[in-house]
């Protein structure tokens, strides 16, 4: 089939999206891998889906797949395009928008300036629910890589990330240690690995090893994890500004019991058509 699809990005972290409501596709991991393939495909860091909900209090379904072909659980900057595709695709007229992931439902607001702001909902922390293996919940635990000994922090907000905090993000081992943490035995289900600089308590520079894909320009759910931990250890305060390597994402949170919120833009780059 000819299959129509959006290319986009969320600060260079950078998206096919699919309309599955229009069309039917069969989207096999093969098929995502060669898609996200950037020589003999489109080229995408992952591939999101746009569905009819199972929930019918809401908007839509949305799932997200890695450019390995694994589906995950959530994505951040992925969640801002969707809103942005799923208004200029007339699919819906609203600005509060409501949609379900396989791990929840967020509602995202896309505002006057055009940015979006989507409500996360709780980082949850508790070791068994990343998954990650602990005995339990703290704000850093030591893990050990080729005989070293690494602090993390460790949150999941839908999917897992483990947070570094480091000197300096330009001479951090983002590729060495990034893909050697992701697939770390205390990590049943591999993790996104963050490493976070601290500028200030409201501003931090952050890069991004990704699970199933490798860095990226910028990761949503990365940046909320790394500010939600650093909250936690107590060095952020609750609005921090994350500087990444393709621009800036806010993000806000209260502390527990409270939701937590990412605000940046969303960026449609062009649209094709392509046989699968
Ligand atoms: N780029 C994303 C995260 C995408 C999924 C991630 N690689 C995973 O495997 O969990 C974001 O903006 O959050």
């Amino acid at each position: 089939m000819r299959l129509r699809f959006t290319k986009m990005h969320g600060l260079g972290n950078d998206f096919i999206v699919i309309d599955a409501i229009s069309q039917r596709p069969n989207l096999s991991p093969e098929t995502i891998r060669s898609l996200s393939d950037r020589r003999f495909g489109i080229g995408c860091d992952q591939v999101l889906v746009v569905d009819y909900p199972t929930n019918p209090e809401v908007d839509f379904r949305y799932r997200i797949f890695n450019a390995d072909g694994s589906e995950v659980e959530n994505c951040g900057n992925g969640a801002r395009c969707f809103a942005k595709f799923v208004r200029e695709r007339k699919l819906t007229g609203k600005s509060s928008i409501s949609v379900e992931t396989s791990t929840g439902i967020m509602v995202l607001k896309v505002n006057d300036s055009g940015e979006i702001r989507v409500d996360m909902g709780e980082p949850e922390f508790t070791p068994a629910n990343i998954p990650f293996i602990a005995d339990a919940t703290a704000s850093s635990y030591a893990i050990e890589v080729d005989n070293q000994c690494y602090n993390i922090g460790a949150a999941s907000m839908g999917n897992p990330h483990a947070v570094l905090v480091v000197e300096d993000v330009e001479t951090a081992p983002v590729l060495t240690l990034g893909p050697k943490i992701e697939n770390h035995p205390a990590f049943p289900n591999r993790v996104n690995v963050g490493f976070m600089s601290v500028v200030s308590r409201t501003e931090v520079n952050l890069r991004v090893f990704e699970r199933g894909v490798g860095e990226t320009l910028a990761c949503g759910t990365g940046a909320c994890a790394a500010v939600a931990c650093g909250i936690q250890q107590g060095i952020l305060d609750s609005t921090v500004t994350v500087h990444l390597p393709g621009g800036d994402l806010t993000i806000h949170w209260e502390g527990p019991n409270h939701a937590l919120f990412m605000t940046g833009p969303a960026t449609s780059v062009f649209h094709g058509q392509v046989r699968i």
